[in-house]
């Protein structure tokens, strides 16, 4: 019975770190996997991608459900279980050569394909428990960097690492991404998204660089670069009304994102910057194509290739900004103009969205997939290297 309970702590622990080691965390499948499920072969890159959601899922899925991504994973990857048979008392390993060995000759296509469905099938069931209930009037308390509420009509997503200037950690993005599909799916009209503190947000972590998988710096970008596609492809599809309400300075990404968004309120105190260029990086979230849409070739070569920072009234000027408020009363207007917003009828708000974007859709998608792959180069170059190792050890700032 000792012996029983020893080994039930170990295989717990170990399952706890099998989960969220870099080897086998699985990401979410896309949006298509998740409507075709298995009547479509999952690409080595829906695999791949599934490898960044995994430590995401906010309920353990329990030993059983581990000990099965561990032997999909390995069949996938390695084919038939190739290791000898552990010992009797070397409970671990045993269980795990047991899960994987049971798979027998599965081909690596379908281990591959049942990993995706499997990790599809729990993220749906992790999205529907966090998923704001109709009505709803409170906080969610499972994201550890988003504050979630939902009030009149209107979902609020709010960046919440005041301390960090709301920087974007990669769990920040996977919890943004489930943030805007719970968001989708729930019976608010609008979703508004805005900063805690002094700062809307100061873009990429760039602590993010520093989290190097067993893989590499080339393994890392490449998981980068899918999950960058993925949030930015999330943003792209959001299906309602999405407002971001800037509240303070906006750099990086959180600035290339809002040529996504459909409308943007900014206090006066908000200043947009796209230093790309002086980070060794080039644009994403679609910005390459939105904003000399927007503001014209010329406007938007000096954000985006000269890294100029825009106050609040330039970016307005310019289009990238719907209106600025005095920050003394910028809450208190916004909010009101959302409320009497958040009134209108949804359904025609939803569908005027889909007239005005849907065009747009695919195209973004191309942009974005293109973007995604440019910055798999440049996160590996030496000047990026040289900008991050710089802010990080405290010699640059913006
Ligand atoms: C191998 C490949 C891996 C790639 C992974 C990438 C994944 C997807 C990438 C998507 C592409 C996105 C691109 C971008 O967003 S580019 C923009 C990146 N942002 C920055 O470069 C901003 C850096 N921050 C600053 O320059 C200043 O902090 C800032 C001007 C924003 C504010 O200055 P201020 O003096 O007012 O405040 P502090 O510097 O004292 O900030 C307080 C603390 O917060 C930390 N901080 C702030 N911003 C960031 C950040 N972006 N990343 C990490 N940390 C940040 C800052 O260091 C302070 O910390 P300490 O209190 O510990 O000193």
């Amino acid at each position: 019975i000792a012996m029983a309970g020893v080994a039930g702590r170990l295989a717990r622990r170990w399952c706890r770190s099998a989960v969220r080691s870099p080897l086998q965390v699985i990401s979410f499948p896309s949006l298509q996997l998740h409507l075709s499920g298995t009547a479509m072969r999952a690409s080595q890159e829906d695999f791949e991608s599934a490898m960044n959601q995994v430590k995401l899922l906010k309920k353990d899925p329990g030993n059983e459900v581990k000990l099965r991504l561990y032997a999909l994973y390995k069949q996938a990857t390695e084919g038939p279980c190739n290791m000898p048979k552990p010992g009797v008392f070397d409970f671990i390993n045993k269980a795990k050569w047991d899960a994987w060995n049971a798979l027998g000759s599965l081909p690596k296509e379908t281990a591959r394909q049942n990993y995706v469905d499997l990790v599809s099938s729990l993220t749906a069931s992790s999205e529907s428990s966090s998923q704001v209930k109709p009505g709803a009037d409170r906080e969610q308390q499972e994201y550890e960097n988003l504050v979630v509420t939902s009030e009149d009509g209107i979902t609020k997503i709010m960046f919440n690492r005041p301390t960090r200037k709301n920087a974007i950690s990669t769990q920040m993005y996977q919890e943004i991404m489930l943030a805007l599909k719970a968001a989708s799916k729930d019976d608010s009209t609008i979703t508004v998204v805005t900063g805690n503190g002094d700062y809307y947000c100061s873009g990429n972590d760039l602590a993010n660089f520093t989290d190097i998988p067993p893989g590499g710096v080339e393994e890392k970008a490449k998981q980068s670069a899918i999950m960058l596609r993925d949030f930015v492809g999330t943003f792209i599809d959001f299906p309602k009304p999405l407002v971001a309400v800037v509240n303070g300075p906006a750099v990086g990404i959180s600035v290339t994102i809002l040529g996504l968004f459909d409308a943007v309120y900014a206090s006066d105190r908000a200043t947009f910057h796209t230093p790309f260029s002086h980070l060794g990086l080039s644009p994403e979230g679609c910005a390459s194509y939105t904003f000399p849409k927007i503001m014209g070739p010329a406007k938007a070569t000096e954000m985006l290739i000269f890294g100029k920072k825009l106050t609040a009234g330039e970016a307005c000027a310019q289009g990238l900004v719907t209106e600025v408020f005095p920050d003394s009363t910028f809450q208190k207007e916004v909010w009101t103009r959302l409320k009497a917003y958040s009134k209108l009828p949804p359904n025609s708000m939803r569908i005027s969205k889909q007239v005005i974007r849907n065009t747009e859709k695919e195209k973004l998608h191309a942009v974005n997939a293109e973007e995604s792959s440019v910055l798999q180069e440049r996160w590996l170059s030496d000047e990026c290297i040289n900008a991050t190792m710089n802010f990080l050890s405290k010699k640059a700032k913006l």
